[in-house]
């Protein structure tokens, strides 16, 4: 019975499945009269699974049909055949092999498709017994999408893989705010949280969990202001019916999964956080068909414990990837020297939510600490970690009966680390409270568990377990017996191919097998007819007569081939059993094991993080509940990291934000002037990431850094496009600028990186200004704002809290040399056209510029009308335009005011090109 993808009935269920938009769909109508009995199966079995591609087992293939093929033959670049008809056309077919099936899937999942695995749930021997014409019993057995992957092929080691859902309360009738729920999911490691945002938090909370893939009530999916969101999150979003979030069932139906009457010894949790849960565990039953992941009970997050960072701040400070979506170049890959999947994923969500409590974030800095000082137990550990396989994600396949003996013997490898990484830091006096919660949890790990599986494992491991081959010699008699008759009969084989070649006297007469024949003798063509023929064909049978062989049955060979497969099937039963106990005692002891995994990952981000401390002279910052922001000898890590490699030094520089007595309540606001390419980017980023840094627990990059704790964290570039969004530069800026005015508080860090200056000069200015004065007066919050506009450092005389500094530059001999230093005071000029030289632009360019500039200067910013005709440029290009041509310019400008880019279907565009093209020629004519 194949299940179809709709809630549960006693939900309140209504019958809608699932429908992904852009998967593929089954013809409509069909005559189950005209189509073999194997299509029809496919038939019933896809339109139970409208949603997802069907992976249709076929022997040794999956096969896809219909739309199917057609979808995953253009996805996977393979070849799109036929086979038979359907309502009298062609079915298009395509198939990738079982065994390279991963590869496949994995590719379809990058893509957004979800595939459903359909198996063959019966031998074709049982079938055959009911018939000749009877068809293999198939059915899906998973439905595999981007949020619910196990297998290491399919996963990224060093990322988390959340499946997150999202609920809504509508705001009250009186206006109130909307409010939202999310739980997710980390199947492959059972983590699972919950917790509860504000509206205009929403879209934040995405960006820090960054889930592969995200259930949306199917009401919300498409709701304006909400679908920017689902876009913006980078997940496959997928549209689920309400009956999954519904809220009178929601802590039954979760409680149900964990197999308890009450969520109770849970913890608390809100009736929204209860809904979205409800749908993430909801979709696991059905997507599992059957196979419960083990996930750790929900955890709820506060969101108080953590430092707010919006989707734009985490782009723009290029968090976990760059702008151009590259891991390399981020901040992540600038810091990471975990030797640990698992550990590069904790250090990954670590990064991701930066603490606020100082007390927990000085319990990380310990750990650090106790790394940092002693370099020789810093490479044991990390050499001991180096060789822990990823023992969560083994035991998430195990548990979900899709392990193997390798997720097994994973395990072992990972306990028996466990107790050498926990024997060598036992002996430390002081551990602190971190190190020290790892060492119990690596304490409490079955440790006789993994001596147990070492003992049976044998070294080399088959992929699946029904290959076999895997228990050790000697951990079992029976089997040990059974494997020796097997071999022996293997030895009697051979002497018996000896006897017949003696016997025939044909030398090339060979034993063989196969599927279909089992043990047979071979012979060419012209051998055949001796055998064929009295004497020696009352001894071999006539089986099969290929092109280039003839084959031959023998009642020993007969004989001998049952003795070897009752030996095998003996061998293999015997292995099975052993798999399935030592499965058991693992699942039993699943808690623990989790645990001490998440304990080795702990200690692997902790002496990660020394090593980085120790490689790039990273100083403990001090965090604490002040208002204050003193760093001293800043460096950006990943600036510091690219100019190392190219042999160039960081130059460090100084900030102070914080409170200053007799200026008034509130974080300070430094107003940055200087050059373009002088550093004043660089400088603001570094500063947000020194923040982070130091409240995710880690070492700075400073000769010095104290940091009041940061609650909310900002960080804005001016006239950044946002393209994608249909959305213009400035409007970008100006609705970040609006969220950051908003809601920063004191606690706040905001950085603006050239706000206003994607409008007309005097508008940007105004409105510059007006936010500095915002910031001071109402926001008070610690702030960093970098400028063009010069004007605005006269604002450090009104308002008490401003501050100007600029990056020092020197003149030489007409050129710019940038010295990246900031200094208090106001830049005194920009250097744009000495910048603008060193890019390289016409020296005839430059010359004018440097004129124009004179020019301007000397009518106070207004261009003379003088300036205008004297304009070389212009009158050069006048003179270049021919009469002709000129005449065809207004009639070329109509065209092209008629196009709007984005309205033109690729074919539309060529056309217009044509068009344009066409009237060049008329015109030059
Ligand atoms: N402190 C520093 N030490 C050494 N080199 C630096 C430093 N800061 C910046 N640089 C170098 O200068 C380059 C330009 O820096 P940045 O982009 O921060 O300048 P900017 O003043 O913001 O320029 P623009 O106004 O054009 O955006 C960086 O790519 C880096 O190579």
């Amino acid at each position: 019975m194949t299940r179809p993808f709709v809630p549960d009935a006693d939900a309140g269920a209504g019958d809608a499945p699932l429908v992904v938009p852009g998967t593929a769909a089954m013809p409509e109508a069909v005559d189950p009269g005209r189509i073999t009995p194997v299509m029809e199966q496919f038939i019933e079995i896809k339109a139970a699974n409208p949603d997802s591609l069907l992976f249709f087992r076929m022997g040794d293939f999956y096969e896809m049909f219909f739309d199917d093929a057609e979808v995953a033959s253009r996805a996977l670049g393979i070849t799109l055949t036929k086979r038979g008809k359907h309502l009298g056309q062609d079915i298009p077919m395509c198939g990738v092999p079982v065994h390279a099936a991963d590869d496949y899937l994995q590719r379809l999942i990058m893509l957004g498709h979800r595939v459903a695995v359909c198996e063959q749930t019966e031998d074709p021997a049982e079938a055959r017994k009911r018939g000749s014409k009877s068809v293999v019993r198939r059915d899906v057995v998973r439905l595999v999408t981007p949020g619910t992957i196990t297998e290491d092929t399919l996963l990224d080691a060093r990322r988390a893989n959340f499946l997150a859902a999202v609920a809504r309360a509508k705001g009250g009738a009186e206006g109130g705010d909307d409010r939202f729920a999310l739980a997710w999911v980390d199947m492959s490691t059972g983590v699972f949280r919950v917790s509860e945002v504000e509206g205009d938090a929403l879209s934040s909370a995405i960006a820090r969990i960054e889930p592969r893939e995200l259930l949306v009530p199917d009401v919300l999916f498409s709701e304006d202001g909400l679908r920017a969101i689902w876009r913006q999150s980078g997940a496959a979003a997928v549209p689920v019916p309400r009956a999954f979030f519904d809220g009178a069932t929601a802590a039954t139906r979760v409680a149900a999964f964990y197999g308890v009457a009450s969520l109770d010894a849970y913890g608390q949790f809100s009736r929204l956080e209860l809904q979205a849960a409800a749908a993430v565990v909801g979709y696991l039953d059905r997507t599992q068909i059957g196979q419960r992941p083990p996930l750790d009970p929900p955890r709820r997050e506060g969101s108080g414990g953590t430092m707010a960072i919006d989707a734009a701040t985490r782009a723009n400070l290029e968090l976990v990837r760059t702008l151009g979506g590259d891991r390399r170049g981020s901040l992540l890959s600038a810091i990471d020297r975990t030797v640990t999947g698992a550990g590069a994923r904790l250090l990954a969500e670590r990064l991701a939510a930066p603490l606020t409590d100082p007390e927990e974030i000085r319990r990380r800095q310990d750990a650090v600490a106790l790394f940092l000082g002693d370099a020789t137990l810093r490479a044991d550990i990390a050499r001991r970690l180096a060789a822990v396989p990823d023992m969560a994600r083994a035991l998430s396949r195990l548990v979900l009966g899709r392990g193997g003996p390798r997720d097994l013997m994973a395990v072992a490898g990972g306990l028996s680390a466990a107790a050498g990484i926990f024997g060598r830091l036992v002996e430390i006096a002081d551990p602190g409270a971190e190190v020290a919660a790892a060492l119990a949890s690596l304490a409490a790990a079955p440790h006789d568990l993994g001596a147990e599986l070492v003992a049976a494992l044998d070294d080399e491991l088959p992929l699946l377990k029904r290959d076999g081959g895997f228990v050790r010699a000697g951990c079992r008699a029976d089997l040990d017996e059974s494997r020796a008759l097997r071999d022996e009969s293997r030895k009697v084989i051979a002497s018996l191919q000896q006897g017949y070649v003696e016997k025939t006297d044909i030398r090339a007469l060979k034993i063989r097998h196969n599927n279909v024949l089992g043990y047979f003798v071979e012979v060419g063509p012209n051998h055949a007819p001796a055998l064929l023929a009295p004497p020696l064909s009352a001894l071999f049978i006539h089986r099969q007569t290929l092109a280039n062989a003839v084959r031959f049955s023998t009642f020993e060979l007969g004989e001998l081939e049952g003795r070897i497969a009752r030996a095998g099937e003996q061998s293999l039963a015997i292995e099975l059993e052993v798999f399935d106990r030592l499965l058991a005692k693992v699942i039993a002891a699943g808690d623990a094991i989790k645990r001490a995994a998440a304990a080795l990952a702990v200690l692997d981000v902790a002496a990660a993080l020394a090593t980085l401390a120790d490689a790039a002279g990273h100083v403990r910052p001090k965090v604490d509940a002040s208002l204050a922001f003193r760093i001293e000898g800043g460096r950006h890590p990943v600036v510091e990291k690219v100019l190392a490699e190219e042999g160039q030094a960081f130059v460090p520089n100084d900030a102070d934000l914080g409170p200053e007595q007799g200026v008034g309540e509130g974080g300070r606001i430094w107003l940055v002037t200087g050059p373009n390419m002088a550093g004043k980017s660089t400088f603001l980023r570094q500063n947000a990431l020194i923040a982070v840094m130091a409240q995710m627990g880690a070492f700075v990059p400073a000769a010095f850094a104290h940091i009041g704790v940061v609650d909310r964290l900002f960080s804005r570039v001016g006239a950044a496009d946002d393209l994608a969004r249909g959305r213009s530069t400035f409007m970008v800026e100006m609705i970040e600028t609006a969220a950051i005015l908003n809601q920063a508080g004191p606690r706040a860090l905001v950085i603006l990186d050239e706000i206003g200056r994607g409008t007309a000069t005097f508008d940007g200015l105004s409105i510059a200004w007006a936010t500095i004065e915002h910031l001071h007066a109402v926001n008070r919050a610690r702030a960093l704002f970098a400028t063009h506009y010069h004007e605005l450092t006269a604002l450090s005389e009104r308002l008490e809290r401003v501050m100007n500094a600029t990056v020092k530059v020197r003149e030489w001999k007409g050129d710019v040399v940038f010295l990246h230093e900031i200094v208090p005071g106001a830049a005194d000029r920009s250097y744009g056209i000495q910048v603008a030289k060193l890019a390289g632009l016409p020296a005839a360019v430059v010359e004018r510029a440097r004129a124009v500039l004179t020019e301007l200067e000397k009518s106070g910013g207004h261009a003379p009308a003088s300036l205008i005709d004297d304009l070389p440029l212009f009158t050069a290009a006048r003179r270049r335009v021919a009469p002709v041509e000129a005449e065809a310019v207004p009639r070329l400008f109509e065209l092209l005011d008629a196009i709007n880019p984005d309205d033109l279907t690729p074919r539309a565009a060529l056309e217009a090109l044509y068009a344009l093209k066409a009237e060049r020629i008329k015109s030059g004519s």
